[in-house]
């Protein structure tokens, strides 16, 4: 690989962010591959189930957000002209882009063989929170939550950044985040054994509209500042049924090539999907054909051996607002619920304590209710289709040929946003 186009993808990886309004991804926009053409995503809340715009240009986020429509609706010539025009040498296949409900994507797959096995990629489980920590989860980081306003992730006109927080694995559990921190390594320790040597684990949440997706990224500490480092597995909890699927790639940073396969997680209350972390994926826009006002929030949860906790100066509180703004930031502490200064929405984590079915033993596993089913996951082979060259454009409704797997500049990765 060029030494350039290995430095725009490493870029990628400093990059986390909270993107609450632009749907990019775990990083922030100044440390995107080209920055010049993909600022800051807009500041306004995307309230509504349109696409998030990601480009400062707002010709060009226009031309892009007139091109998912075209991939959504399965417009192949039209939108391999307006690739083309935009400079996109590659694009997301349509079994991504176009997504089909989750049903019919699972059948279509079904018939299909030779995709790579996902075990060890990436797992989904279905029922993952007992209903009384689902409940609690839903109270704190709800579609309605207040954390979303306090923290400034919505309705604020101050940019709020990638935010997070870090637990220690050892330390007894005192919120409701820790319990579901628990539960969630119990179950997610069989399909990626790793997790045992976790001691950290690191939070953040998302809650966009429909439309919004997120950016193809990997995950990273501190957002990548100071070399990138993935987490042992990453885990996504959906909270709402609402949005588009979450895309897993068999791209590592290390890779070479893009991948020639991904998986596809589609949203469901209470859905736990856990991938590898060094893993590159996205969230897809929701498709315009599944349109709906519910807001897409998820937690995500980050297994680390190792992770500093990086706390601003003692006396800065821990939300948003004229005093407490600077607080925010990549791998704080949790806060302590009787500091003084803690914003209201902390109240929101109280622990359940084992007898209301939270953390109910030390792994988090027995007597929390409810059956937990592993869910599907709809392989995607292959991830990537060239945009045609001119000269070459099919005679209409071509499907464009497999890309050839030789890492391209990201920017010319047509992702819909
Ligand atoms: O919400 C999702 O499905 C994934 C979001 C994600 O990858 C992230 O926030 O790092
Ligand atoms: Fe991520």
């Amino acid at each position: 690989m060029e030494e350039r186009h290995r430095r725009a993808w490493e870029k990628l990886a400093l990059y986390p962010l909270t993107r609450p309004r632009g749907a990019t991804g775990r990083h922030s926009p100044r440390r995107r591959a080209r920055a010049p053409t993909r600022p800051a995503p807009s500041r306004a809340v995307p309230l509504s189930t349109e696409p998030a715009r990601v480009d400062a240009d707002p010709r060009r986020a226009d031309e892009i957000a007139r091109a998912l429509r075209l991939a959504q609706e399965g417009r192949e010539r039209e939108l391999e002209h307006a690739l083309r025009t935009l400079g996109f040498t590659r694009r997301l296949t349509p079994r991504a882009l176009a997504y089909a409900a989750e049903y019919h994507a699972m059948r279509a797959a079904a018939g299909e063989h030779g995709h790579a096995p996902h075990a060890g990629c990436v797992c989904a489980l279905d029922g993952a929170l007992a209903p009384a920590l689902l409940a609690r989860a839903r109270a704190a980081l709800g579609p309605d939550a207040r954390f979303w306003r306090e923290t400034g992730y919505l309705g604020s006109s101050a940019p709020v950044g990638y935010f997070s927080y870090v637990h220690a694995l050892s330390a007894p559990a005192t919120s409701a985040m820790d319990e579901l921190i628990a539960r969630v390594r119990a179950l997610i320790m069989p399909h990626f054994p790793l997790v045992s040597r976790a001691r950290y684990a690191e939070w953040w949440a998302h809650n966009r509209a429909h439309g919004c997706g997120h950016q193809l990224h990997f995950d990273s500490d501190n957002e990548g500042d100071g070399g990138v480092r993935n987490p042992i597995a990453s885990v996504v909890l959906f909270l709402s049924a609402a949005g588009g699927p979450t895309l897993v790639t068999q791209q590592t940073l290390a890779s070479n090539a893009l991948a020639p396969h991904g998986w596809l997680a589609y949203p469901r209350e209470n859905r736990l999907v856990a991938f590898d972390g060094r893993l590159l994926h996205s969230v897809v826009p929701g498709r315009a054909a599944f349109a709906t006002d519910r807001r897409r929030v998820t937690v995500m949860v980050a297994f680390w051996r190792d992770i500093r906790t990086r706390d601003p100066p003692s006396g800065a509180g821990a939300g948003a607002g004229a005093a407490g703004a600077s607080a925010l930031g990549p791998a704080r502490s949790f806060p302590d619920p009787r500091a003084p200064g803690t914003p209201a929405w902390v109240a929101d984590f109280a622990p359940l304590g084992a007898a209301d079915g939270g953390l109910s033993d030390s792994e988090g596993g027995a007597g929390c209710g409810g059956e937990v089913r592993v869910a599907p996951v709809v392989p995607v082979r292959p991830v990537w289709l060239h945009v045609q060259p001119a000269a070459e454009e099919p005679g209409g409704g071509g499907t464009g040929g497999q890309a050839s797997l030789a890492l391209p500049p990201y920017d010319e990765l047509f992702q819909g946003l």
